[in-house]
């Protein structure tokens, strides 16, 4: 399996090497050459397996012989022994025909460990081959970062930099990254937007000698083995619906985009999927690109999901790769637009292409507050707000075929909103401990390049000369 960049000027590259650029070299991300697919057969016999085999069988061809089968199927089977539910992701149904996807089971209480836990395996693995080294960054709107930390710290191969919006995470989010105490990860509070931290990172990817300096390597959703390791959960809930023999549609709480593209790349695969549905909150870029065809950045809002509080939505971009069919042209003149002047305009057939497999929705604070407490009251489940966006949304668009929304995150992580909405504070699960007594420690950093490269220059040096003391 080789990978090609939505920007076309990049090298082509294999899975290890996509794995540690995280992006690719002219700024835009990896995608596969080709799909790979997998026979109805296959995917009927996904139901009831243990998640790991569903996991390897899904990952298998992307990783393309590049990692050792038995390395490769451990690494699979540690990552997944991490998290507390022994179906890894459960669907729980609150509807006729409507279920949530439980993806909040790992170790930071959100859909991002699915990913992280097998991320960080992967890449030490290559490392530990290479005999190298490298310096992870990655932007986080407040759960990447957390389920990063958790999955890296105490890795001897890597120095991790996170780059979190300062006052605009959930305290525990903040906590997950601040109290890790480990030497080789490190938490910025920078004094910004997400999409400053975001900005921030692909500055540093575009920073050929600083990329080069420091082995640079990112873990954000740009980097394709995120995408690819959130494209087995699709497997796994489809077939435990009825898939193939049944087609089903997801709605997906989305900020970055990484999560649904991963969806759309199941369905790339052969999964029988009908629509694939964006929930927005108030920051509904895409919800309004959907209608209008125009993709227009206004301004960040804060919200009570503050992990999809962002308007630059980078997986966009591999979706309008797969739009244009694969006109990298197109796609680094719409980029350029939007770097230019905030906007740009989907050509018609784009627009179309696009609309023909997704929809589109959005709710307000009232809306998720809202959707929180009935939810509650009519079946006893609790859902944090990032999911109460998502069931809103799809509530909007239900219809006969059966519904599954991405439960991304555990309501415990957003205490203060959830009780605020319907009166119940959920606490944390026995695994936090202490979490919210223990002494933070992070860095505030302003929202500027010079700054933040000396200050991660500065720290790697420090860290790697105290590990040779
Ligand atoms: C809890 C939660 N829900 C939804 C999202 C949005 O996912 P994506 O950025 O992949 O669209 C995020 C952040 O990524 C998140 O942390
Ligand atoms: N919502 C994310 C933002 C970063 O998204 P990613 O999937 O690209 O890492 C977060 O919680 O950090």
């Amino acid at each position: 399996m080789r990978y090609v960049s939505s920007r076309g000027e990049a090298p082509t590259l294999g899975f290890a090497d996509v794995l540690l650029a995280g992006l690719a070299t002219d700024g835009g991300l990896y995608v596969p050459e080709t799909w790979p697919t997998l026979s109805p057969e296959t995917i009927a016999s996904f139901a009831g397996r243990p998640y790991a085999e569903v996991a390897l069988e899904v990952l298998t061809p992307f990783v393309g012989g590049e990692i050792a089968q038995a390395d490769l199927e451990r690494m699979v089977r540690e990552a997944y022994a991490t998290f507390r539910h022994p179906a890894v992701a459960p669907l729980v149904q609150i509807g006729d025909r409507h279920f949530v996807l439980e993806l909040f089971h790992g170790p930071t209480l959100a859909f991002k460990d699915v990913a992280m836990q097998l991320l960080a395996r992967l890449m030490d693995h290559v490392l530990t081959q290479r005999q190298r080294r490298a310096t992870i960054v990655g932007a986080t709107s407040g759960d990447t970062g957390g389920a990063a930390i958790a999955a890296f710290a105490g890795s001897e191969r890597t120095d991790m930099f996170i780059l979190f919006p300062k006052g605009r995470v959930s305290p525990v989010q903040q906590r997950q990254m601040t109290t890790a105490g480990r030497p080789n990860v490190h938490a910025l509070a920078v004094e910004g937007t997400f999409d400053d931290c975001q900005a921030l990172v692909k500055s540093m990817f575009n920073d050929a000698k600083f990329r080069a300096e420091t082995a640079l390597s990112g873990v954000n959703s740009i980097n394709w083995a995120r995408v690819m390791a959130q494209i087995v959960y699709y497997f796994t809930a489809a077939a435990s619906v009825g898939a193939p023999r049944r087609t089903v549609s997801f709605t997906v709480p989305t900020g970055n985009f990484g999560d649904i593209f991963a969806g759309f790349a199941a369905k790339r695969m052969g999964l029988p999927v009908d629509r694939l549905i964006i929930a927005t909150n108030k920051n509904d870029i895409l919800e309004r690109t959907m209608r209008s065809g125009r993709y227009e950045m206004e301004g960040v809002h804060a919200t009570m999901s503050p992990s999809m509080d962002i308007e630059i939505s980078s997986n966009f971009e591999r979706l309008l790769f797969e739009a244009s069919g694969r006109d990298a042209e197109t796609v680094r003149r719409l980029m350029q637009q939007l770097r230019q002047s905030g906007a740009f305009t989907l050509p018609e057939p784009m627009i179309q292409a696009i609309r023909a497999e997704f929809d589109a929705g959005r709710t307000d604070e009232a809306g998720t507050a809202e959707t929180i407490k009935t939810y509650l009251g009519t079946t006893a489940y609790l859902l944090d707000p990032h999911t109460a966006v998502g069931v809103a949304v799809a509530d909007q668009h239900m219809g006969d075929i059966p519904m599954i929304t991405l439960g991304t995150a555990h309501p415990a992580k957003f205490p203060a909103s959830v009780k605020a909405a319907c009166g119940v504070e959920p606490p944390l699960p026995p695994s936090h401990g202490d979490l919210m007594s223990r002494e933070e420690k992070f860095d505030v950093l302003p929202n500027d390049l010079d700054a933040i490269e000396a200050f991660i220059r500065e720290r790697s040096r420090a860290v790697r000369h105290g590990a040779a003391a």
